[in-house]
């Protein structure tokens, strides 16, 4: 572990109220009693206090700031720590750092601060990993399962899971060191029973990973629709602004349109097939294989219908597009008279699924197919029905009550494949107690697994991947 004193910009790289020039290390508090004067020497000043005075460059005054004093090791990196509040001007907050590296401490790397923290035993690595997740949180729902991960549910659900399998293999290794005092008779069926429990919380916890990266990231999400349905009003209504419709220049490809929408706090990365408006079968002109290829790669689909004109060809080969994928449907114009119902809409999907048929299990017939897709009324023009959407969508994508912070999201890939390999490993054990192997085929596996999961709160990984990880952290974090 090295141990130099380390400085950094902690704040935005833009003019603000206030900029911070953050300082770790055992020789923090010498570095800031050679620059700062105010009515103290900060070596002296208790933990967890704050400092008027100026930092000096030399003779001249640099800037008027606030200091605080943060002393080993109960601080967020567990060294002594110490923060100038600069003004935050871009020029003046470079100026101190430049101040304040002249005097005793380096440059720190992105994420230094955040690994000091995680080396000095102040959180494990799924917590210091959360750090980062909080920072690039959009919504509430990332920030709750990130401030969670970051708050230790993460280390402390992996932690349970790992002190289980490390009992076990010890009571394996201890009956084959001493068959004559410990027996291991109909231990399998035992070690069985803790197998499905552990294996059902990795489970849970792989699946987490689907619903942790659409919190993170966002919904892909594609508009379907025959012209004039309310697509474009759709989106302007869920934008909460006219999205510029670009006017017709000969000539010029129009790409499909993304946007950036929130509904109930959740992020949906919406693709307007609205952007190909100019002509009377947007299926046929935008290619059934080109709206496939999107559909395919969405996690949901909005289909928007007409509730006052009849369906047509357009409608049916929307149904084939959303067959087997997750759909809202919302039967737009409520407001007009209207010529096609609910159930209608249903008759004509449930003919089709048949027809496509084929490519889910055959238990799943095409009528409840049908019957679980969300089928809202709606009227884009007179705003009814958006809110009903908005809840359909949370009961969609946020299973389980996310909004408690026990409620656990894996978001990040390197923990999913980790909890891979430790599933994994415990169906082998499994497979060995099924197969009737000897005791320490299962302590092999056992251990691999533990392994495994180690590398989630960061005890068994080595130290270019911890290099790794925080390397991509930002600046001053
Ligand atoms: N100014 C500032 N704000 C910040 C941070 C920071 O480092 N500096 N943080 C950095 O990301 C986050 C807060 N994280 C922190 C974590 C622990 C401690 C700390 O001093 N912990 C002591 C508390 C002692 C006490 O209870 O009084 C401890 O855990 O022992 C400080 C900040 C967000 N805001
Ligand atoms: N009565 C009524 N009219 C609506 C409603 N929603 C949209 N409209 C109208 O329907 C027409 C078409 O709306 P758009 O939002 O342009 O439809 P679109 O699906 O984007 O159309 P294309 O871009 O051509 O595919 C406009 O005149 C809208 O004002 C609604 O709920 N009720
Ligand atoms: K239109």
């Amino acid at each position: 572990m090295n141990r130099d004193t380390i400085a950094a910009i902690s704040t935005g790289m833009s003019a603000s109220g206030i900029g911070i020039v953050r300082i770790s290390g055992e020789q923090a508090f010498e570095v800031i009693d050679r620059i700062f004067h105010g009515k103290e020497k900060l070596s002296g000043a208790k933990s967890h206090t704050i400092h008027y005075g100026f930092i000096m460059d030399g003779e001249d005054t640099a800037d008027e700031v606030l200091v605080s004093v943060m002393r080993s090791p109960r601080t967020f990196t567990g060294e002594n720590t110490v923060e100038i509040n600069c003004h935050g001007g871009m020029f003046v907050v470079k100026k101190v750092l430049e101040i304040v590296l002249e005097n005793g401490a380096r440059l720190a790397e992105p994420g230094e601060f955040t690994k000091r923290a995680f080396l000095n035993g102040r959180m494990d690595l799924s917590q210091a990993e959360a750090v980062m997740d909080v920072i690039h949180s959009q919504n509430s729902y990332a920030l709750k399962s990130s401030v969670g991960q970051l708050r230790g549910n993460v280390k402390r659900k992996i932690g349970g899971i790992r002190e289980k399998i490390l009992y076990h293999t010890a009571f394996i290794e201890s009956a084959l060191d001493d068959p004559e005092h410990i027996s291991i008779d109909g231990y399998g069926e035992e070690l069985e029973q803790v197998l499905d429990e552990l294996t059902a919380k990795l489970e849970k916890l792989i699946r987490s990973y689907d619903s942790g990266r659409i919190i993170k990231e966002g919904i892909q999400t594609v508009i379907l629709g025959k012209p004039n349905v309310g697509k474009s009003s759709l989106l302007n209504i869920l934008s909460g602004r006219e999205r510029a419709i670009v006017t017709d220049i000969a000539g010029t490809t129009r790409d499909i349109l993304e946007e950036q929408v929130q509904i109930q706090g959740l992020n949906l990365n919406v693709i307007d097939t609205a952007g190909i408006r100019d002509t009377h079968d947007m299926i046929e002109k935008m290619g059934v294989e080109k709206a496939k290829e999107y559909a395919d790669q969405a996690d949901l689909i909005i289909y928007v219908a007409d509730a006052s004109r009849e369906l047509d060809e357009n409608d049916m080969r929307i149904g084939e597009l959303i067959y087997g994928k997750k759909c809202i449907i919302l039967l737009n114009k409520s407001d007009l008279i209207t010529v096609v119902s609910k159930t209608d809409l249903k008759n004509c999907l449930k003919e089709i699924f048949s027809k496509v048929g084929g490519r889910l299990p055959e238990e799943e017939s095409a009528e409840g197919l049908v019957e679980r897709i969300p089928l809202i009324d709606i009227s884009v023009k007179m705003e009814q029905g958006i809110r009903e959407f908005g809840l359909v969508l949370q009961e969609m994508f946020l299973e389980g009550d996310i909004s408690s912070n026990e409620e656990i999201h894996i978001t990040n890939l390197r923990q999913k494949e980790a909890l891979a390999a430790a599933y994994d490993a415990l169906q082998r054990v499994r497979q060995s107690i099924r197969d009737q192997m000897p005791e320490d085929f299962y302590s092999i596996d056992l251990m691999d697994a533990y392994e495994a999961l180690g590398s989630i709160t960061g005890e068994t990984i080595g130290e270019d991947l911890v290099n790794e990880i925080f390397s991509k952290f930002c600046m001053g974090k």
